[in-house]
């Protein structure tokens, strides 16, 4: 159980240290918000809910991902290479397929229901 617990602590702390450096990691935190009080002001249904709290979740956790892609290069690759390059640029693709996913799941859920408010 004690493991478990310093497991989940660091995990925490993983999460903590990208959205101190990660001025991205900020600004998608700051959408996720905007995006639940949006989501609670036009009542979504729980599965409306599960789609966009997916959403937002995978945004971050792809940003998580990528933070720990760009410690891991810079430590083992200081000088440029292409394979550092490779990997750099394939975890900020995978941040970029994340947030067209989140664009994607808020113009088929939320964008109706907010036309719907306003017509
Ligand atoms: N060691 C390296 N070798 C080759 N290319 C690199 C290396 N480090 C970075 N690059 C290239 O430069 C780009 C910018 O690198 P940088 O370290 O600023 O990463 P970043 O993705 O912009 O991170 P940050 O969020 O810290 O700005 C990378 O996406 C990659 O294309």
């Amino acid at each position: 159980m004690k493991g478990f617990i310093r497991s989940f602590g660091y995990a925490l702390a993983g999460i903590l240290y990208a959205f101190r450096t990660q001025r991205n990691m900020k600004v998608h935190f700051a959408a996720a918000i905007s995006v639940v009080t949006v989501g609670l002001f036009l009542r979504l249904s729980p599965s409306e809910w599960v789609d966009v709290i997916f959403a937002i979740i995978f945004v971050l956790a792809a940003e998580c991902i990528n933070t720990a892609v760009e410690a891991a290069v810079d430590v083992s690759s200081p000088h440029k290479h292409p394979l550092a390059k490779a990997a750099k640029d394939c975890a900020a693709g995978a941040v970029l397929l994340a947030a067209i996913n989140s664009l994607l799941v808020a113009y088929f859920i939320l964008w109706p229901k907010i036309l719907k408010v306003f017509l």
